[in-house]
């Protein structure tokens, strides 16, 4: 019966997957008398731990529910290995922080971090002095100072956008324009700008077409279970023609290779300054292979790129869902701060704490990685009584940290950006401003969740700050009475929102739909075409003065 060698290799297999899954069992078994006991979850089977109790669907809104009966710290075994669901700030905090060293590594993820990127994705390399080096060679790019100093790239995008969005107004009305685009390419032709040094005029360039494909790739190749080789490692022993993964993790890698490695001699081939020039030119990238230092790009490019543009969908969705009492209270704040003459400017931002506030606000009723990137410990460790067992996968689910009522108050389910308010500073009193206008006296420091935990933080999170500020202002500024697309003609039926009405994956996406933004009157009209199409501007010159700010900032 075993002749065939494919069928022998295959049992072969198929006994090595049983081996690994009762030693995993007796390991769980053997676990020392005096040891303290594992955080509660729900009861697992024989084998296969709680992997039946994972949803495939919404997963951090079933986690939640989950930790309302079992606590804040919960353990599942998915076939053996230990996953750690954190779903309140403390313990995040004081593990993920405070014990940064020791919970800063990533899970081992075969398919999408070893074959897909061949380990060089940053996201997902493991805590070692190879990523210290990466993380050494961005961190001069993404300091305060350096995120001011992208501001004037910020503005003209965010211009544009408006520009865009009064032109679609003008051709489809009622039926809405699709907004996650315009969202799309403003994000994108900023990121790509600062890091390649060219714009996206239309957002349909090949380059982010074939962008979107490797993030779309990303997000199924790194799902939990896409793959059994992810659980099972041993099994890429196998010859190629038993093992069809590995084509395809080849194809992508060469789709990915050959948009970053293009984007990268763009970028040092454009005129003005550029992240591919400073980090080409960096002490930690004499010795890196070209192909490494593109990924090092080309991910930073994703990172931006796509978590900017989904927070802002959601804003749209906030504003349509639950804007009647916030929405005119910004607008009555951008009337007194800015006039109607003119756009608000990152100048206007000291006095506008309360966009900030609802950029804080979007990001925490809605976390774009709504789920949490996951974190992993490869030593044994105690905390709050309990053993968090070696080789633990640490989650810190997003979801249900932002509705820790010890920390953001009461009715963490509604959208309410005064919660982010602190009490009126006295006039009297200088407030703090930092250089990229944030009027901290104004603000509470609450945890801003959404942009992860302790070493592995969101190295982005200041330019993306500024960009959700100057985004949010305008859009509030310029557009009102905003509703859904007309998707009936005849009846005048428009599209229902639902904020539970997203899409699964890595980041969670509003379902695409349409939406009216109406300008609010002549006067907004007026400024945005006097403002108008920024396509003939001298991006590279921009670039130049970016470079001359960082130097003047000591960034
Ligand atoms: C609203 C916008 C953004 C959100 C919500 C966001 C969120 C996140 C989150 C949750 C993580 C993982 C943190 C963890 O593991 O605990 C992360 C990592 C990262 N982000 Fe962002 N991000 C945003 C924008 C940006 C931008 C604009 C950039 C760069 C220009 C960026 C660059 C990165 C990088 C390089 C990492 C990897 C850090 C690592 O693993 O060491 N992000 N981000």
């Amino acid at each position: 019966m075993l002749q065939d060698p494919r069928l022998l290799l295959l049992a072969l297999f198929g006994a090595l997957i049983l081996g690994r899954l009762l030693t995993s069992f007796i390991r769980r078994g053997r676990a020392s008398p005096n040891a303290l006991p594992l955080p509660p979850g729900p009861k697992p089977l024989p084998l296969l731990g709680n992997l039946h109790q994972l949803p495939k669907s919404l997963q951090w809104l079933h986690l939640y529910y989950m930790s309302k009966q079992y606590g804040p710290i919960m353990h599942l075994s998915m076939a053996g290995q230990p996953l750690i669901i954190l779903s309140k700030h403390q313990p995040a905090y004081d593990l993920l922080n405070k014990r940064g060293s020791r919970y800063s590594d990533r899970p081992r993820m075969v398919m999408a971090g070893e074959m897909v990127t061949k380990g060089m994705h940053m996201l997902l390399r493991p805590y070692d002095d190879r990523y210290k080096l990466h993380q050494r060679m961005e961190a001069p790019l993404m300091t305060l100072p350096s995120a001011s100093s992208y501001r004037p790239l910020q503005d003209l995008e965010s211009r544009q956008l408006l520009f865009d969005a009064l032109r679609d107004w003008d051709t489809f009305g009622e039926k809405g324009l699709d907004f996650h685009h315009h969202h799309e390419r403003a994000m994108a032709s900023f990121i790509y700008c600062l890091l390649y040094g060219y714009r996206l005029k239309t957002g349909y360039e090949q380059e982010l077409l074939d962008g979107k494909r490797v993030q779309a790739e990303f997000a199924r190749t790194g799902q939990v279970g896409a793959y059994l080789v992810d659980s099972i490692p041993q099994l890429n022993h196998l010859p190629r023609f038993l093992a069809p993964w590995k084509r395809e993790a080849d194809e992508l890698f060469d789709l990915e290779r050959k948009l970053h490695v293009g984007n990268l001699d763009k970028g040092l081939a454009n005129p003005g300054w550029n992240f591919s020039k400073f980090m080409h030119a960096s002490q930690e990238a004499q010795d890196m292979p070209k192909v490494e230092l593109a990924f090092d790009l080309g991910i930073l490019a994703d990172a931006g790129l796509d978590t900017s543009t989904v927070a802002l969908d959601w804003f749209i969705v906030a504003w349509i869902t639950c804007g009647s009492r916030w929405v005119p209270q910004a607008q009555k704040l951008l009337d007194d701060v800015v006039g109607r003459d003119r756009l608000p400017t990152f100048e206007d931002r000291p006095k506008l704490a309360f966009i900030d506030a609802i950029a804080s606000e979007t990001l925490r009723w809605r976390p774009v990685v709504v789920g949490g990137v996951p974190h992993f410990t490869r030593s044994e460790d105690a905390y709050e009584g309990y053993r968090i067992p070696a080789n633990s996968i640490v989650l810190a689910n997003a979801y249900a940290i932002t509705r820790d009522e010890s920390v953001f108050g009461q009715d963490v389910h509604s959208f309410y950006p005064e919660r982010w308010m602190a009490r009126p500073a006295d006039v009297s009193e200088p407030h703090h401003v930092d250089v990229c206008g944030l009027n901290t006296s104004l603000l509470k420091d609450l945890p801003q969740t959404g942009f992860g935990f302790g070493r592995r933080v969101c190295a982005g999170r200041m330019i993306a700050r500024s960009q959700l500020f100057i985004q949010m202002a305008r859009m509030l500024w310029a557009f009102g009475d905003v509703q859904a697309g007309v998707v009936d003609e005849a009846t005048g039926r428009r599209h229902q929102v639902s904020e539970f009405d997203c899409t699964e994956g890595f980041v969670t996406l509003p379902k695409p739909f349409r939406a009216v933004l109406r300008p609010r009157g002549p006067w907004a009209r007026d400024a945005i075409l006097k403002s108008g199409c920024t396509h003939g501007i001298d991006h590279a010159e921009i670039l130049n003065q970016v470079k001359k700010e960082r130097r003047e900032k000591g960034a």
